[in-house]
């Protein structure tokens, strides 16, 4: 389970002073859910994903992964632990450009100490269920932005985590391969492993998600089903939720 318990994070800002980008942020999740995360630009859907893949320290509140827990203290053998068992597809996750995406993934799936044969195995799964004989020989900085997407989520995914944290994944992506890379997240669920996955795009998060967490101005403004969501925000689908939080921005 992942839990996360009155999380907030405040960033110093040399010309407006303090940004408190997350607000006494909880929920939990159980094993094999999926959370949609919500919520308009600088809502502080980043920052959040990026202290659960403990990228980034919260300044205050705790959180567990299947029963680790997190440092908010800056201890790197904790945060490694946790580490192993976290993929993290970040908005500006880069590949190395002269290596081919084969290699690529080769390299992060030796990193996680995977055995060779699962590994060449799992390799191919990949390669077939995301169509990407054509190009995964080829050197990177030769790809397009599908195509290196496509990799790097198949990096946060190499070593089975059993908490997947994609940031926009399908952003930048024409309609084939947004389709493709949904339906490969989708066959990648499974009982044990829970997924954080950030977006704007609402039909990804009614088809891929149990539950959405809405974010606004930092704080945990609405969760649950997308039934219950709209039931709280008093709305009848999330276009019109959305619409209201953008008017309210600008009053
Ligand atoms: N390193 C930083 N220093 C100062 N402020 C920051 C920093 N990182 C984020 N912020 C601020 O924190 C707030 C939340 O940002 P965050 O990137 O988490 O939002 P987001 O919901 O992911 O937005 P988007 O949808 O545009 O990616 C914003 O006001 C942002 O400017």
């Amino acid at each position: 389970m992942l839990s996360v318990d009155e999380v907030s994070r405040t960033f110093g800002d040399a010309r407006t002073g303090e940004v408190q980008a997350l607000k006494n942020v909880s929920f939990c999740l159980e094993p094999g859910e999926t959370a949609g995360l919500l919520g308009m630009n600088g809502a502080g859907k980043s920052t959040l994903l990026r202290i659960l893949a403990t990228t980034l320290k919260a300044s205050e509140g705790k959180m567990s992964l299947n029963g680790l827990e997190y440092s908010t203290e800056g201890d790197e053998q904790l945060n490694e632990k946790i580490r192993h068992h976290v993929g993290f597809l970040s908005g500006s996750t880069g590949l190395y450009k002269r290596m081919t995406g084969r290699e690529t993934l080769e390299f992060f799936g030796r990193m996680s100490s995977m055995e060779e044969e699962n590994l060449q195995t799992v390799l191919e799964e990949f390669i077939a269920r995301l169509g990407m004989a054509d190009f995964i020989d080829r050197y990177t900085d030769k790809y397009s932005t599908g195509q290196k997407q496509k990799v790097n989520i198949c990096r946060a995914l190499i070593h089975g985590p059993d908490l997947l944290i994609l940031d926009e994944a399908t952003t930048g992506l024409d309609p084939v391969a947004r389709l493709q890379v949904t339906e490969f997240i989708k066959k990648m669920r499974n009982p044990q492993r829970m997924m954080m996955y950030s977006t704007h795009y609402f039909d990804e998060a009614e088809n891929l998600c149990d539950k959405l967490l809405v974010l606004h101005k930092g704080s945990l403004m609405y969760s649950g089903t997308k039934e219950e969501v709209l039931q709280q925000a008093d709305c009848a689908s999330l276009t019109e939720l959305f619409t209201a939080l953008a008017n309210e921005c600008k009053i």
